[in-house]
């Protein structure tokens, strides 16, 4: 039981309840698209995509999805860069029960932003945002971790990583789409120029 406690984060409707710093409470509270506040934080935005392929759905995102257990879904995973620092880790998942109707965009997406297709569609229901306070041993801080890594970032594993995730419907879809935030976004500066 102590090891599945481990793969889960407890998640909260009220930003307070994971006490981040607070520049970085109004980034996990921030509306709209992250991808159009983040370019306006950039001369030069990307998607880089790590992954997207068919895996089991995450313990604590089972239920979300309407789970009795961890399913198999398709799963994108992405690093949001900001002038060619990571500054998100983005998980996607799509029960596989979706068809292409659903998520018309989502399978071919590639380095465009998932946010562009959600964002602007009329037929895009967004649920409230949830808001987490990561475990070294949650799998999505593992796996943040590791990307920012491979970028030869040491990471510290007492660095608390502050994560919001919020749940999309589409005719019959769903869509679950959590953001880990990296330190770094506190770096981040508005730029006037391309302020969205
Ligand atoms: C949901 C959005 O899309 C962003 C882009 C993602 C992607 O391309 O996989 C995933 C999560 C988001 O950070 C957004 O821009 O708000």
């Amino acid at each position: 039981m102590r090891e599945q406690s481990l793969r889960r984060a407890n998640w909260y409707r009220h930003v307070l309840a994971v006490n981040a710093p607070a520049a970085l409470a109004r980034w996990l509270t921030s509306g709209g698209s992250l991808t159009a506040r983040l370019k306006g934080h950039s001369d030069a935005f990307r998607v880089q995509v790590l992954h997207q392929h068919a895996a089991p759905c995450l313990a604590d995102e089972a239920q979300v999805l309407g789970f009795a257990r961890a399913t198999r879904c398709w799963e994108r995973e992405v690093l949001l860069r900001c002038d060619n620092t990571p500054v998100v880790f983005a998980h996607t998942v799509v029960p596989m029960s979706a068809d292409a109707s659903d998520w018309p965009l989502f399978s071919a997406l590639g380095e465009r932003s998932l946010g562009t297709t959600l964002f602007g569609d009329p037929m895009v229901l967004r649920g409230a945002l949830e808001y987490a306070r990561l475990r070294a041993s949650h799998p999505l801080a593992r796996r943040a971790r590791a990307a920012w890594t491979a970028e030869g970032r040491a990471v510290p594993e007492e660095q608390l990583l502050y994560a919001r995730r919020c749940l999309y419907r589409r005719r019959q879809g769903t869509l679950l789409v959590t953001e880990v935030f990296l330190p770094t976004v506190l770096k981040l500066v508005p730029r006037t120029s391309n302020t969205r």
